[in-house]
C-alpha cells in the first residue's frame, strides 16, 4: 500500500481541478440551449471558460473545495485504519499545495484549523465487498450548495404547490419546490440527489449518494425513472436559470433513490450541488496501493440538443457597460440600473461571516468610504520570496450577510458589494438609502476571477482563518452584473417571484 497516499492526492486534486466529462457535457447542453447574449448565457460562458481555466492551471474550479467525503469499498481484511491515515496524509498535502483551501472550523471556536483536519473531518464512509481492489470515491461538495439542502416530512403544505401527500406525487412537489427554494443561491444550474425515506440522518445520506450516480444513467426503478425524467423536463419551467438570473436551465441533473422507512416517517431528502459538481473515483490495487482505474472519466454519449431546444440566436440588446475605479462617487453608483455590467479596476477587500460580525461593533483596519466589499473566502498560497498569490477567488453566497450589510454600507460608506445569489429587503433598502448597488459575479468561477486579481496590498485578520481573512486585492477588468441597484429594483426579487408564479402550475396531481 506504499502508493496509496499518492493515488489518493491524485483522486483530491483531479477531484478538485477538473470536472468530470458527464458533468461538463451536462453544461455544455444548457449552454447550448441558451438564447445568447442573455445574462445566463454570458455566465454559461464565463463557468465554461472558468473550467477551461482551472484543468489548464491544476488549480481548484471553485474556491470552495467543500467537506471532502470518501466512500471506501473494500475487499475483506483490508487495514482501514491504514486508509484513513492516507486518506488525512493527502488532504494535508493537498491544502499545502492550493488544491483545496483550509475549510475545516472549529464550530466552538471559530478557529480553522489550517489543513482540513478537524473533528470529524474529513468524512470518511466504509463498506466491505466480496471484490479484490479498493474502490475510493470522493466528492467535494461546497458550503453554498449544502445550505440549500433541504428535508421534507410528508404530508406537508408547499408554497405554491398546496398539499403534499405520502404518494409519489407528494414526492414529486417536494422534489420542484426544492428546486425552487434554492433559487440561484447554491451556484445554479445544479444537480440533486433525492432521498426517498429512511430517517432523517439516512435519508440524507441516500440524497447525497445518488449524486455518485453518472449524470446520464437511467433509474432502474421505472416509477423513478418516469419522476426523474417529470422532473428534469418540468423543473427547468420554473426560468430560474443559470445563478438565478432567469433562463432556460435551472436543473443539470436529478437522481432519485428510496429506501424504506418507518410507519410514522416520510421524508423526502434533497442534496443540492452546485454547477461545479466535483466527484471522481479511482479503483486500488490493495497491494500496491496504485490506482487501477478511473472511474468517471469516460465521454458520456449525450442526445444533440435538438433545433425546437437549441438556442434562438436573436442576440439581445447588449448590456452597458460601466468602467469603475474605487473610490466610487454617489452619483456614478446612481446612474447604474439592474442589468448594467460593471468593470471594476483598483482595489478591492474581500469580507465575509466573520469579518461582517466583526465591523458591526468595530472599526474597519482600513478606509471603506466609496469602496467594494466582496464576498469571497479565496484560496491563498505563499510564493517562493513569502508573497501572496491567488490560488482560486470567486464569490461567496451573499445572503449570509443579510443581518449586516445594510449597517456595515451605512457605517463605512462603502458603494458596491460583490456577491452571489442576491441579499434580501433590508439589504435592497440599505442601497437605496445609502447610494449602493449589488453586484453579482459568477459562483464558482474561481479561476476566472483570480485570474482579474493582478496584486495582493495586505490582509487583516489572519486569525479568522484564510477564507475569512480581510484581503485587500488590486483587480483589472474584474466584471460583474447589477442585480440590485440603488432604485429599488433587484433582478432577485423578480425572478423568486416569477418562478413561484411557475411553480404553482404544477399544483395539479401527475402521478397517482
Ligand atoms: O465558501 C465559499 O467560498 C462559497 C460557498 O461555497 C458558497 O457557495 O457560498
Ligand atoms: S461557490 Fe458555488 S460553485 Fe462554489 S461550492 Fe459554493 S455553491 Fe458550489
Amino acid at each position: 500500500m506504499q502508493s496509496l497516499k499518492e493515488s489518493l492526492l491524485e483522486l483530491i486534486t483531479e477531484t478538485s481541478t477538473n470536472l468530470p466529462p458527464d458533468v461538463r457535457a451536462a453544461i455544455q447542453q444548457a449552454k447550448e440551449k441558451e438564447n445568447s447574449g442573455t445574462r445566463a448565457a454570458l455566465a454559461l460562458s464565463t463557468i465554461s471558460d472558468n473550467i477551461q481555466m482551472a484543468e489548464e492551471n491544476t488549480s481548484p474550479i471553485c474556491q470552495d473545495t467543500g467537506m471532502p467525503t470518501f466512500y471506501v469499498y473494500v475487499p475483506v481484511g483490508a487495514n482501514q485504519i491504514k486508509i484513513s491515515q492516507a486518506i488525512r496524509e493527502a488532504i494535508v498535502e493537498a491544502t499545502q499545495n492550493g488544491k483545496l483551501r483550509p475549510n475545516s472550523v472549529d464550530s466552538l471556536t471559530g478557529e480553522n484549523s489550517g489543513n482540513n483536519l478537524g473533528e470529524g473531518v474529513p468524512v470518511i464512509h466504509y463498506e466491505q465487498w466480496e471484490k479484490d481492489e479498493i474502490e475510493v470515491k470522493l466528492i467535494l461538495k461546497g458550503g453554498g450548495c449544502e445550505n440549500k439542502n433541504i428535508q421534507y416530512s410528508l404530508p406537508c403544505e408547499l408554497e405554491g404547490l398546496g398539499r403534499a401527500g405520502r404518494d409519489l406525487d407528494g414526492i414529486r412537489k417536494c422534489i420542484l419546490h426544492s428546486v425552487y427554494q434554492a433559487q440561484g443561491q447554491g451556484c445554479s444550474a445544479g444537480f440533486i440527489g433525492v432521498g426517498i425515506g429512511g430517517d432523517r440522518t439516512t435519508g440524507y445520506e441516500l440524497a447525497k449518494k445518488q449524486l455518485f450516480r453518472k449524470a446520464h444513467d437511467s433509474n432502474p426503478n421505472p416509477d423513478l425513472a418516469r419522476l426523474e425524467e417529470y422532473i428534469m423536463e418540468n423543473a427547468n419551467k420554473l426560468s430560474i436559470g443559470t445563478m438565478g438570473f432567469g433562463g432556460t436551465t435551472t436543473l443539470l441533473g436529478c437522481k432519485i433513490g428510496a429506501m424504506h422507512r418507518i410507519p410514522a416517517s416520510f421524508y423526502v431528502s434533497v442534496a443540492y450541488n452546485c454547477w461545479a459538481f466535483r466527484r471522481q473515483g479511482i479503483t486500488v490495487d490493495p497491494e500496491t496501493g496504485k490506482i487501477k482505474r478511473w472511474l468517471y472519466k469516460e465521454q458520456p454519449t449525450v442526445k444533440p440538443v435538438t433545433v425546437s431546444e437549441s438556442a434562438t440566436k436573436t442576440e439581445t440588446s447588449a448590456p452597458r457597460e460601466v468602467r469603475l475605479t474605487p473610490p466610487i462617487s454617489e452619483e456614478a453608483i446612481r446612474s447604474l440600473r439592474v442589468g448594467d455590467i460593471v468593470i471594476l479596476d483598483g482595489l478591492i477587500h474581500t469580507g465575509r461571516d466573520a469579518l461582517h460580525k466583526y465591523l458591526i461593533d468595530h472599526e474597519a483596519p482600513v478606509d471603506l468610504n466609496g469602496g467594494v466589499i466582496y464576498h469571497c473566502g479565496p484560496v491563498m498560497l505563499k510564493d517562493a520570496n513569502g508573497n501572496w498569490e491567488v490560488k482560486a477567488a470567486g464569490p461567496t453566497t451573499s445572503i449570509r450577510e443579510e443581518p449586516y450589510q445594510a449597517d456595515i454600507i451605512k457605517k463605512f460608506g462603502i458603494r458596491a458589494v460583490i456577491g452571489k445569489g442576491g441579499m434580501g429587503s433590508r439589504t435592497l433598502e440599505g442601497l437605496k438609502e445609502h447610494g449602493a448597488v449589488y453586484l453579482n459575479a459568477i459562483g464558482g468561477a474561481a479561476q476566472y476571477y483570480a485570474d482579474c486579481i493582478t496584486g495582493v496590498d495586505g490582509v487583516h485578520f489572519m486569525e479568522f482563518g484564510v477564507p475569512e481573512a480581510m484581503w485587500h486585492l488590486h483587480v483589472k477588468n474584474f466584471a460583474a452584473i447589477v442585480t440590485m441597484d440603488s432604485h429599488g429594483n433587484s433582478l432577485h426579487k423578480d425572478v423568486e417571484m416569477d418562478s413561484l408564479k411557475r411553480l404553482s402550475q404544477f399544483k395539479e396531481k401527475v402521478f397517482s
